[in-house]
């Protein structure tokens, strides 16, 4: 019987579990790609274990819908901080450890989370699109009509194309919408579909944002899902830190099931 929880981050869905115990096959990927299954499983774009680790106040360990262990997730990021509450692993800040090292975190009184995003390190600026690692690989273009735009074709072509074929790539599309805001559509590997929002991927868009179009922060995006927001620093030429990421964490339903 596994117990768990079922959170969404501005509609990027997760199954989280609290796993301190350390009981959960992390190796057992059928399992949860089972659990992450929308028709013969519970559903979602991810599953996250909550676990112990010495120095922090706890660990995340994020799961792609496919069953593999993925690199670094925002909103399951937030979710997870929000879950980590809930089991009373810390007051309003916390400090937690995921797959790109790690990140501190607070909790605002409107349940909103503020995460601190790791900078990315080489930014690459080619000539219709950006690339670079905000926890995960991201690939950002900038578009001028989003609403009618395909982008899972337009997604999975550019994930599965010579350069990004093996290793994979999130495929992130952003429109600029004012001066501080941006609205993002993104295709999300491991999912391998369009999710309704991506964390590390609006991270990565706010700063192409900023190179492109000098877009200052804190900048507004709107996603599938709902509303994010990334605030930063710049530090230097394609150089950021204080990288904040700020959104909904919330959790939709507790059960259990047989397996
Ligand atoms: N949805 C996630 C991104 C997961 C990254 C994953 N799809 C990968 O790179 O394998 C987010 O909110 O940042």
């Amino acid at each position: 019987m596994i117990h768990f929880w079922k959170y969404q981050g501005a509609g990027n869905d997760f199954i989280m579990i609290d796993d301190r115990d350390a009981s959960f096959d992390i190796n057992d990927h059928e399992k949860v790609a089972f659990l992450c299954h929308r028709r013969f499983g519970v559903g979602g774009d991810g599953l996250i274990l909550i676990r112990l680790k010495e120095g922090y106040d706890f660990e995340m360990v994020y799961f792609n819908a496919d069953g593999h262990i993925g690199t670094m997730c925002g909103n399951g990021g937030r979710c997870a901080v929000r879950f980590a509450h809930t089991l009373g692993l810390f007051d309003s800040k916390t400090s937690f450890w995921a797959a790109d090292g790690a990140h501190e975190a607070t909790l605002d009184d409107q349940l909103l989370v503020h995460l601190k995003m790791n900078p990315p390190g080489d930014i690459e600026v080619n000539s219709d699109h950006y690339f670079m690692d905000t926890g995960s690989p991201h690939y950002v273009r900038f578009e001028n009509d989003l609403e009618n735009f395909d982008c899972v074709t337009e997604g999975k072509a550019i994930r599965h194309n010579e350069r990004f074929a093996k290793e994979g790539t999130n495929v992130n599309f952003a429109q600029v919408t004012g001066d501080q805001s941006l609205t993002v559509r993104t295709f999300e590997r491991g999912v391998e579909d369009e999710t309704y929002a991506c964390g590390t991927g609006v991270t990565a868009c706010a700063i192409a944002a900023n190179i492109e179009h000098n877009m200052q922060s804190p900048i507004q995006i709107k996603v599938l899902g709902g509303d994010l927001a990334v605030g930063f620093n710049k530090v230097g030429e394609k150089k950021y830190s204080d990288i904040i990421l700020t959104g909904p964490a919330t959790p939709v339903f507790k059960a259990e099931i047989k397996i």
